[in-house]
């Protein structure tokens, strides 16, 4: 199995990887972190919470984070998400308890805790609480087998016209973890555009036909229409799961090597990843970037792990 520690903001997007990852039987989730980004750390914590009630996520600690970025200051995304960061369905109320730890001390003392080169971080949220624990302990850097992170994108903006929400809130923590000498694995909007939630997906996911597959229904339905009238899509595109989706099976995801820097100083391009596709790759470039997703396969992956999870309580 896989083991990975979900570092995430949720965020309609966040809870759906979170179900993947503990749906999926290839995932051995160690961890689940929290932090600061489609909206504020109280918010997305006690969502995530709600989550792993509906999943009947037991015995994975979960911790809460960076309640702002580094540098610059908190910057929430309620279009999409709404005032809860979770709107739609109705959230259940927590059963689990936070664990004590920040989670900087969760990410260090778990990556710390086993074999270098088993533990997969992959955040879905801003990468505050990553560069954080990059720094308070740099012995991590070579312990991780890989950052999945979505993120970032190389001909693809969201948050301007050329940055994506997950860098641009926190480009200098982006920027440490992008620089860091780990393999980073950009899942970033090039590819996750093409997670599309249309009817059909909708249609194979209430098929499940249980209360958890029921909730990520009406998840989607307001993502639905809060990225159609934010950003006018016709079907919201699900970004997160398609990070942990690359963990489970890479063949389901096409990367190319290719050096990634983020941008600090630009007016029109703050928190831009700049990918450098003009020559081949050189050797010690650790960064990757997502081109192609498998999309079928992908959903399959989603609808499987609600299967899996079957009724809760
Ligand atoms: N407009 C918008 C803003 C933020 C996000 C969140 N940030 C990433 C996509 O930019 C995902 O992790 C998602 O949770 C999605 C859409
Ligand atoms: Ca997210």
């Amino acid at each position: 199995t896989k083991k990975i520690i979900l570092d995430c903001d949720p965020g309609h997007d966040d809870a759906v990887a979170l179900l993947l990852a503990h749906g999926n039987p290839e995932i051995e989730l160690l961890a689940v972190t929290t932090v600061v980004g489609n909206q504020t750390l109280p918010k997305v914590t006690r969502n995530a919470l709600s989550v792993a009630r509906v999943a009947g996520i037991t015995g994975v600690p979960f911790a809460a984070g960076a309640n702002r970025p580094l540098v610059r200051n908190i910057e929430v995304a309620p279009d999409i998400h709404g005032e809860s960061g979770l709107d739609g369905p109705a959230l259940p109320e927590p059963e689990i308890e936070l664990d004590p730890r920040h989670a900087i001390d969760l990410i260090i003392d778990t990556i710390m805790a086993h074999e270098p080169g088993t533990v997969t971080l992959v955040p879905t949220g801003g990468l505050t609480n990553i560069a954080m624990a990059a720094r308070k302990e740099p012995r991590i850097v070579e312990r991780v087998k890989e950052v999945v992170l979505m993120g970032g994108g190389y001909h693809v903006g969201n948050w301007s016209a050329v940055a994506e929400f997950n860098i641009k809130i926190d480009p200098e923590a982006a920027h440490i973890v992008f620089n860091e000498q780990w393999p980073v694995v950009m899942v970033g909007l090039d590819l996750t555009h093409q997670a599309l939630a249309t009817d059909e997906v909708a249609a194979q996911i209430a098929a499940v036909g249980t209360k958890p597959a029921k909730f990520v229904g009406e998840l989607l339905d307001f993502f639905a229409l809060a990225y159609k009238d934010a950003q006018g899509f016709d079907a919201p595109p699900v970004h997160d799961p398609c990070a942990v989706a690359y963990v489970i099976d890479p063949t389901i995801v096409k990367t190319v090597k290719v050096p990634i820097d983020i941008e600090l100083t630009g007016t029109l391009t703050l928190g831009m990843t700049v990918a450098d596709f003009r020559a081949e790759a050189p050797e010690d470039c650790t960064t990757w970037a997502a081109t192609e997703l498998d999309a079928p396969r992908f959903w399959n992956l989603v609808t499987e792990a609600l299967e899996n999870i079957g009724e809760v309580d």
